[in-house]
């Protein structure tokens, strides 16, 4: 937890105002059982009623103005942890966003949800606790010891013994709960990921039938987070039954001696009852000293898995350069390219070359799994090339910053994702100053135009993942999307499989019309998105065997000739 101080800067003030306030508080609340004591002693024992009104009045009044202090305190520590809270998350979240794809994979998706969400707030109750009871609750057990010793060593002897049992106590539990917390946080991290992947494929999941297998599957993950919960609350249960034994048997011994050295005159009544009080008040802060070991055992837990996060240090360096499209160099180019995914058995991509100019349309073909989306994502820098070099505008992508690569090469992928605003705000993602007429272009363009009037406009809204629009018209907007960035590399990855033949036509020969300085990659399992392309690029497992057009392909790529012999006619082939 140390190491995330650096997220109380500018608020040292708090850091400090908040314990002396509950330091004040705690001050307040020992001088209770002492005027107490007068007032026993002096008050009663002399049946004077205006001094025990007076004290009285000065009981109220110190209760007041405690009151006062409590509430300040308390305003600090909010406003310090929930400043803490903020700050953590907001980095947390950029870190996360600055991690590569892979770094991301190699984490996991839903283990960095739980870190944002579920550990920082933890962290965030944690320091919360710890600035309202870091001083006060050792002040006033030891506050406590020490007014003891003041009124009898023996008395003071018994509590010290006590005390130092019952921090004994915490202090082990402290060392067994921290590692069960973090598994507990993992096993959340799996309930999260159950959670999500049932979620998001509910449609597919019903088709199957597959209800009954995954519930049961989810109720294993969740039985796991529950029984490691229990066996760590059966321990945490302890620490207060424990403490209490030790606290009252300091009570005991107390009481014991107490009452023969009130017999003997070494101390007065109200000299033992301020006694059993402060015993009381020990008691208490040791109970809530002991909920803070708990929160901070588990707000350390959680603080360790979020440093593991921001320990990971980005894969990819961004390179010092912009991305421009410089006049005479390819707008993309592949130079031997292999690629192999850090999980992964072997080349995903292996030797691919191909160089494309601005304005100029590449097709790729290839099976499934054949590598296609995989060189979407080298040329977006996902991943960086395990040989070769990607290049765009002449320059390795590794030497470009990753905002103006993205600026300039723009992808819409395969499952088109939209997110919940308006089909305005949707679009502007693409480009933020771009203005109306520019939007109308670009649905325009994507074949889009009646998607938006079907919805009542622009201002149209788009739920969350788009859900409230078709596969197609998502498909559309995200081009449209893309398209408003004006790009000047533009890659289709089987990003209109959606569309019927007609539109998916249409769509390429706006495409062609409108972008016609765009470098155009057209991804496709699909022989007629692709035929029409300037040179096609044929896939199969990983590899390229062939680079040219439809009709060189056709006569010297078995491979494209046999994808074109199964979805064409023997006419189509040859038109
Ligand atoms: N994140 C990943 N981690 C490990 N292996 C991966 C990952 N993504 C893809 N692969 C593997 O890399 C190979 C190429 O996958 P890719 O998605 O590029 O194929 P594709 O041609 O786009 O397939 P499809 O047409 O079915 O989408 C496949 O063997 C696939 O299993």
């Amino acid at each position: 937890m140390f190491k995330l101080r650096r997220y109380l800067a500018g608020h040292y003030a708090e850091c400090v105002l908040a314990p002396l306030f509950k330091m004040l508080e705690a001050l307040l609340q020992l001088l209770v059982p002492l005027v107490m004591a007068q007032v026993i002693d002096v008050g009663i024992a002399t049946r004077d009623a205006g001094y025990v009104l007076w004290h009285g009045t000065l009981l109220v009044v110190m209760g007041v103005f405690a009151w006062a202090v409590a509430v300040t305190a308390q305003y600090f520590c909010s406003k310090l942890a929930s400043a803490f809270g903020t700050a953590l998350r907001d980095d947390l979240f950029r870190h996360v966003l600055s991690l590569s794809r892979e770094d991301v994979e190699r984490l996991g998706r839903a283990t960095l949800v739980t870190r944002i969400t579920n550990d920082s707030q933890q962290v965030q109750d944690g320091l919360n606790m710890f600035f309202r009871l870091i001083l006060r609750s050792p002040f006033v057990t030891f506050g406590t010891v020490v007014a003891a010793f003041l009124v009898d060593g023996i008395e003071g002897a018994a509590l010290l013994v006590a005390v130092l049992v019952s921090g004994a106590i915490v202090m082990g539990f402290m060392r067994v709960t921290t590692k069960r917390y973090r598994e507990i946080q993992r096993g959340l991290d799996d309930v999260l990921l159950a959670t999500t992947e049932n979620l998001e494929g509910v449609r597919v999941l019903r088709a199957f039938r597959r209800e009954d297998a995954e519930r049961a599957a989810f109720s294993r993950t969740a039985e796991t987070v529950r029984s490691r919960q229990v066996a760590t609350g059966d321990i945490s249960a302890l620490v207060n039954p424990l403490t209490y034994v030790a606290i009252n048997c300091g009570l005991i011994a107390l009481l014991w001696f107490g009452g023969f050295q009130v017999n003997v005159g070494n101390l007065t009544q109200g000299q033992l009852v301020a006694l059993v009080s402060y015993v009381s008040q020990a008691l208490v802060e040791l109970l809530k000293l002991t909920n803070l070991i708990v929160l901070l055992s588990k707000a350390s837990a959680c603080a360790r898995r979020i440093n593991e996060v921001f320990e990971t240090r980005p894969s990819m360096a961004d390179g010092p350069r912009e991305a421009i499209l410089a006049p005479g160099a390819p707008a993309l180019a592949f130079d031997d390219v292999s690629f192999t995914y850090a999980d992964g058995a072997g080349h995903a991509l292996s030797h691919v070359s191909f160089e494309l100019a601005p304005g100029r349309t590449l097709g790729v073909i290839g099976g499934t799994g054949s590598g296609k989306s995989t060189l979407a994502s080298l040329a977006m820098r996902f991943y960086d090339a395990t040989e070769g070099a990607v290049r765009v505008g002449g320059t390795d992508v590794r030497e470009l910053t990753r905002a103006s690569l993205r600026h300039v090469v723009s992808l819409v992928e395969q499952g088109a994702t939209l997110f919940s605003g308006t089909i305005a705000s949707n679009l502007r993602w693409g480009g933020p100053n771009a203005g109306e007429k520019d939007l109308e272009a670009a649905l325009a363009t994507a074949q889009a135009a009646g998607v938006v009037d079907g919805k009542g406009g622009l201002t149209a809204e788009v739920e969350q993942f788009g859900r409230n629009f078709s596969g197609g018209q998502r498909q559309r907007l995200a081009i449209a999307r893309t398209l408003a960035r004006r790009p000047g590399v533009l890659i289709l990855d089987d990003s209109s499989s959606a569309l019927d033949f007609a539109t998916d036509a249409a769509l390429r020969r706006a495409i062609a019309r409108d972008c016609a300085g765009t470098a155009v990659i057209t991804i496709s399992q699909r022989v007629t998105a692709v035929r029409h392309a300037d040179q096609i690029l044929v896939l199969d497992g990983g590899r390229q065997v062939g680079l040219g057009t439809h009709e060189e392909l056709l006569a010297g790529c078995p491979v494209y000739r046999e994808i074109c012999e199964s979805q064409l006619t023997a006419e189509e082939v040859a038109r």
